[in-house]
């Protein structure tokens, strides 16, 4: 490509250095409008809670994480497309949280948005010349090469420059999106917000618009925040991977570290629900159990430990690991009304085998035990949860550690407590 095609940017970040910070970025909607509602905020939807990251220019920092996690709130804040509630996003070296509207209109040149529907994204009566042209125009540049611009960025995201005059509806999804790339690329930008780029494609396809988004980010030195709920494209895509959980990230860290050593108990049960293609090869499905909670009024501390598997006992009970896990599997099918109650004797069997434990947890659980005998589900729940949900670390203190990386060199940040007191910051096999 010539120079004259394409604007060099100017700054002076080098490969590696620090394009995009977000510190302590939020974002909560309020529910419903009018004068009561701003005065009574206490049902906000807390979408994005207190996220902190970075990305070096040439990067691709994969995001993942189950539907309604806050990935495309989180997106949307970032470049701007909504008002933070809080935080700071660093492009550069500017603020976006404090710009007017006239300099964020000319940094977004700068930072682009792929969204997941290609066919929705491009007007159906517009030619795809024309589409590729118009970020162009909203932005006063390159005046008198357009045409010839268009054609170019159409050949580099691999369609034919003779399709400039087709419309959208003459190409399949994975062209569609890649008109959708090129119309990305039409300002020069230096970095793309990619949400779920190629979820609606098939997997052929998928592999195909992720190799050239991969090419284009070689030649135009561009820098990706890719999003996807599918870990195998995030795999494939990403340099580092952020896990989203209920608004917040859970785990950050270089990609072959995430997937081999993977620290956060959300994170392995992601990856434990990864179809397998082969199911006698032993891929445990249904990992993860429970209903994700509300994000208006997320869980206290770590937002996982209603579903996660390693909640951590309370210091004040001297419980072995089998007890606690026997209590906590009674606490969470209490929870959930999975059992029925019928008879003191099963009830006790299926949980309590080697009976209850002694002094102040076993008396806990005896009441709780009489509790959903006498058909009284909620005031064991009650009980269960204060005494002991409740009374965890994971519940009284939010979660943020920094554990030693096995692979890669980038650091590795895991909110969970099981790292609280580990001399190497790895947490056990279960
Ligand atoms: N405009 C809005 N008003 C109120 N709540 C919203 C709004 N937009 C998103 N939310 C809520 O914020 C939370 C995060 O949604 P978001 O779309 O960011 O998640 P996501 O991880 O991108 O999900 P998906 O993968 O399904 O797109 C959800 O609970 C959603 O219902």
């Amino acid at each position: 490509m010539s120079k004259a095609m394409m604007s060099e940017s100017t700054d002076d970040i080098g490969f590696g250095d620090t394009l995009l910070r977000v510190e302590g970025l939020t974002k909560y909607f309020s529910q419903g409008s009018g004068l009561i509602a701003s005065l009574f905020n206490d049902e906000e939807v807390k979408a994005v809670d207190d996220v902190t990251f970075d990305i070096a220019k040439g990067e691709t920092l994969g995001l993942v994480g189950e539907s309604g996690c806050g990935k495309s709130t989180l997106a949307r804040t970032v470049l701007r497309l909504l008002e933070p509630t809080d935080g700071a996003v660093w492009f550069k070296d500017d603020n976006l949280a404090e710009m007017s509207g006239e300099e964020l209109r000319s940094m977004r040149e700068d930072m682009q948005m792929i969204f997941q529907d290609p066919q929705s994204s491009l007007d159906p009566r517009m030619k795809v010349g024309p589409i590729v042209e118009e970020p162009m125009k909203a932005h006063g540049l390159y005046e008198g090469e357009r045409e010839q611009r268009a054609r170019m960025l159409l050949e580099k995201v691999g369609l034919d420059p003779q399709h400039y005059n087709r419309y959208p509806h003459q190409f399949s999804g994975g062209q569609r999106q890649r008109v959708n790339l090129a119309r990305a690329l039409a300002v020069n930008p230096d970095f793309i917000v990619c949400d779920e780029p190629t979820s609606a494609l098939d997997a052929s396809i998928q592999a195909q618009v992720l190799n050239t988004m991969r090419d284009l980010q070689e030649e135009f030195g561009l820098t990706y925040l890719f999003i996807s709920h599918d870990l195998s494209v995030i795999r494939h895509i990403s340099d580092r991977v952020a896990v989203m959980y209920l608004g917040q990230l859970v785990e950050l860290s270089d990609t072959e570290e995430l997937f081999e050593n993977p620290q956060h108990p959300y994170t392995r049960a992601l990856l434990q629900s990864i179809p397998v293609p082969d199911p006698r090869a032993g891929g445990q499905r249904g990992v993860l159990e429970g209903d994700v909670p509300s994000p208006i009024d997320p869980p206290s501390g770590c937002r996982f430990r209603t579903r996660c598997p390693r909640l951590i006992a309370p210091d004040e009970y001297d419980l072995s690991d089998t007890q606690w896990d026997q209590i906590k599997e009674f606490m969470r099918e209490t929870e959930r009304r999975t059992f029925e109650a019928d008879g003191e004797a099963s009830l006790r069997g299926e949980f309590f085998p080697d009976g209850t434990p002694s002094g102040e947890a076993g008396s806990i659980v005896e009441s709780s035990i009489d509790d959903v005998l006498s058909d009284d589900w909620d005031a064991a729940e009650e009980r269960m949860a204060e005494s002991f949900a409740e009374q965890s670390i994971c519940a009284k203190e939010v979660p943020s550690y920094e554990v030693e990386a096995e692979h890669g060199a980038s650091r590795h940040f895991a909110a969970c407590h099981l790292h609280r007191d580990s001399i190497d910051g790895s947490v056990a096999d279960d």
